[in-house]
């Protein structure tokens, strides 16, 4: 969290890196910030696309073997060999605090009962779960107050087949721009 905006955090974020970490998560700005690529966002929100996080996201994974996942309109979860979309989500996320540190606290739960998913794919599950709750609570929320405790129990309430049929996940490749226009 404000990782780049604020230099104790961000030197920490750095420093918490030697442990390997299994996944890392951030929003566009956190993740640039960390990739050492921009100094930050504005507090803790985002100034930055995730589309433009997207290279140094996977640049990072494949330097440090682990999964990074960069929150926003469209979450991208990479191992830096493939990219998993997920489109899941609602903009009050954005107007709810910790709403990034609160799906932290989902990746990091749904990663201890992974069992032989593949951090990726668990990782992208957490963002789907997440994602999908938001949508739910959104309908006949009627603020970011509301919407929180609407989220609260959308979220302990959705089921593995009301996430499966309301996923709305992409698989790609996960490919860095080359200095030559071509993909790597
Ligand atoms: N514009 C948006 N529309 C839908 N969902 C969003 C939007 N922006 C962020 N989210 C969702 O909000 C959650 C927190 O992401 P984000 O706001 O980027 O984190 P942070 O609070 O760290 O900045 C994620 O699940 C993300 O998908
Ligand atoms: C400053 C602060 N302290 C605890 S949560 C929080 C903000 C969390 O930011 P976000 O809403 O981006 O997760």
């Amino acid at each position: 969290m404000a990782i780049g905006a604020l230099p104790v955090r961000t030197d920490l974020a750095v420093d918490l890196i030697r442990f390997h970490p299994t996944a890392v998560r951030g929003n566009a700005s956190e993740i640039l910030a960390l990739a050492g690529a921009s100094s930050g966002g504005r507090g803790v929100d985002a100034t930055d696309s995730t589309y433009t996080a997207a290279t140094a996201a996977i640049t990072f994974a494949r330097e440090h073997d682990n999964v990074i996942a960069v929150s926003g309109p469209e979450d991208l979860i990479t191992d830096g060999k493939a990219m998993v979309r997920v489109a899941n989500g609602d903009a009050l996320l954005t107007r709810m605090t910790g709403g990034g540190c609160a799906l932290g606290s989902v990746i990091a739960a749904v990663l201890a009962v992974r069992g032989q998913i593949s951090t990726l794919d668990a990782t992208a599950s957490a963002h789907v779960i997440y994602g999908i709750a938001a949508e739910r609570a959104a309908r006949g929320a009627a603020g970011p107050g509301s919407f929180a405790v609407r989220f609260l129990d959308a979220l302990a309430s959705l089921s593995p087949e009301e996430a499966v049929e309301a996923a709305r996940v992409r698989a790609e490749h996960a490919s860095t721009p080359e200095p030559n226009g071509a993909g790597a």
